[in-house]
């Protein structure tokens, strides 16, 4: 038995039948699956532990949380209960929004998303972030780990600037990523597994790539099994 890939398959499924069907294809092969604001948001918490099954696997509760610092306290301690192992906040919150996060679940890594990967760099300067995306992902992660932040989710193209500006210890989340010819669909700022790993990510999103393939499961083993080539 190989141990599971550092991959966070997210679970943006319309139901709850074809969430958990698609978990219990991939958590032979992956660490991790994510649960967003599709599935969160039709069937609230219980949701979790139809997704986590018996099997052990890490659930990364993908909320992105964006608001004043009392009401992100609040969200946090609300959705700790359910024990995700990771928590998605929006970094541009700001660093009392982020401390809020942090201190409101304490078991569970606040994971501060710093530039979607859905955006272009036009897309940024038009809502004033002109520059390279990687000088205002390096900006935002240092504030967001300043707050205490554990987890930062940043594009692979920048995680390596990201990697260089917060050190080793410093959970990095990728998503934007996408097997070498796939359709890029709405991300923007994607690279491959192999790269986003070799550049220093810790866990790979992969939604998409995997949920979409006519056998997730083998899509999983498949990129898990690229990602074992770049490690050995
Ligand atoms: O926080 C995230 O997970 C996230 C941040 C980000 O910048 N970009 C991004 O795509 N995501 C999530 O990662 C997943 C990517 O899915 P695919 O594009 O299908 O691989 C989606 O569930 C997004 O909500």
């Amino acid at each position: 038995m190989t141990t599971p890939a550092p991959i966070a398959v997210a679970l943006d499924a319309p139901d709850l039948e074809t969430a958990a069907r698609w978990a219990g294809l991939v958590t032979p092969h992956v660490s991790t699956v994510k649960v967003g604001l599709e599935l969160y948001l039709r069937y609230g918490p219980d949701v979790i532990a139809s997704v986590r099954g018996a099997s052990g696997v890490h659930v990364f509760l993908d909320l992105k949380l964006h608001d004043i610092p009392n009401t992100v306290a609040g969200a946090a301690r609300a959705v700790a209960r359910l024990k995700p192992t990771i928590l998605t906040v929006h970094a541009a919150g700001g660093p009392a929004m982020i401390k809020a996060a942090v201190e409101s679940a304490p078991n569970t890594k606040i994971a501060a998303v710093t530039l979607l990967t859905s955006l272009s760099e036009a897309d940024l300067r038009a809502i004033g972030i002109p520059g390279a995306p990687e000088d205002a992902a390096r900006r935002m992660a240092a504030v967001a780990v300043g707050a205490g932040a554990q987890a930062l989710v940043c594009s692979p193209r920048e995680v390596a600037a990201v990697r260089a500006e917060v050190g080793p210890d410093v959970m990095l989340i990728t998503p934007g990523v996408r097997p070498a010819g796939a359709d890029t669909q709405d991300q923007a700022r994607v690279a491959t597994p192999e790269a986003a790993l070799g550049d220093g990510a810790d866990l790979l999103v992969i939604g998409r790539p995997i949920t979409g393939a006519p056998d997730p499961g083998a899509a999983a083993a498949a990129i898990a099994a690229a990602l074992r080539r770049v490690r050995a």
